[in-house]
């Protein structure tokens, strides 16, 4: 049911967007969405923690405004790794937008990136929202997939796409907010009206790591 607003009017519910993260394992999915959801995450240029693989699936809540209107980001974090991809692919179904990251230091991360937009086409529809991150931008000096070919990639599948850095910190906000506004600006209708709840809040599901 909707809530109150400073002034006793009602205040309409808050809208639900599923966001799915994707991409090959350890190229930075996990640490994207901490960055992005995490107020306490490591300043800019900390060094990398140690690496934890996701194992199954893992989500986040981040409450945004949009055109004045509350809106709850449901970010599904997945695991890369090939041992769980059915169960990972199995949550793009009802997703409204999706994050596929790979890794610039990483070629075999880029070459699967047509193989992740077939599995979201299959489960998530061909209509679904989609960003291209070039992650770990940070590490130029590994660099092995050029600026030009995510472009060009992202070109072809007609989607927006950023390199990115989780560690410094660059383009994670800006990324979800032009993801974000893709996804309302033509799906508003369709989304899903929830409780009122506290804006601050950002919940943690299952976390499971090794
Ligand atoms: N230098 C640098 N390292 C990063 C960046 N993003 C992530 N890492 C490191 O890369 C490793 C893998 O990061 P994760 O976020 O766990 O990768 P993931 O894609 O979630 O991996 P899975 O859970 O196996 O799917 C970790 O050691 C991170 O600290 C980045 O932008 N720059």
């Amino acid at each position: 049911m909707a809530g109150l607003g400073p002034g006793g009017a009602a205040e309409p519910r808050p809208l639900l967007v599923k966001i799915v993260m994707a991409g090959e394992s350890c190229v930075g999915k996990t640490s994207i969405v901490r960055r992005y959801t995490e107020s306490g995450s490591p300043p800019a240029g900390s060094p990398a923690p140690s690496y934890m693989a996701t194992i199954g699936i893992d989500f986040k809540v981040k409450p945004v405004m949009f055109n004045d209107r509350r809106v709850k980001l449901q970010i599904w974090d997945t695991a890369g790794q090939e041992r769980f991809h059915t169960l990972s692919t199995s949550y793009f179904r009802g997703a409204q937008g999706f994050v596929l990251v790979y890794d610039i230091t990483n070629l075999k991360s880029f070459q699967s990136i047509t193989m992740w937009m077939n599995d979201i086409y299959e489960k998530a529809g061909d209509e679904v929202d989609v960003i291209l991150l070039g992650n770990k931008c940070d590490k130029e000096s590994e660099r092995v997939v050029p600026k030009q070919k995510g472009e060009k990639l992202a070109w072809e599948f007609g989607m927006p796409f950023f390199e990115t850095s989780a560690k410094e910190n660059v383009n994670i906000e800006y990324a979800f907010s032009v993801l974000t506004k893709e996804i309302l600006e033509k799906k508003s209708g369709v989304l899903h009206d929830l409780d009122v709840v506290s804006l601050n809040e950002t919940k943690k599901r299952t976390c499971c790591t090794f």
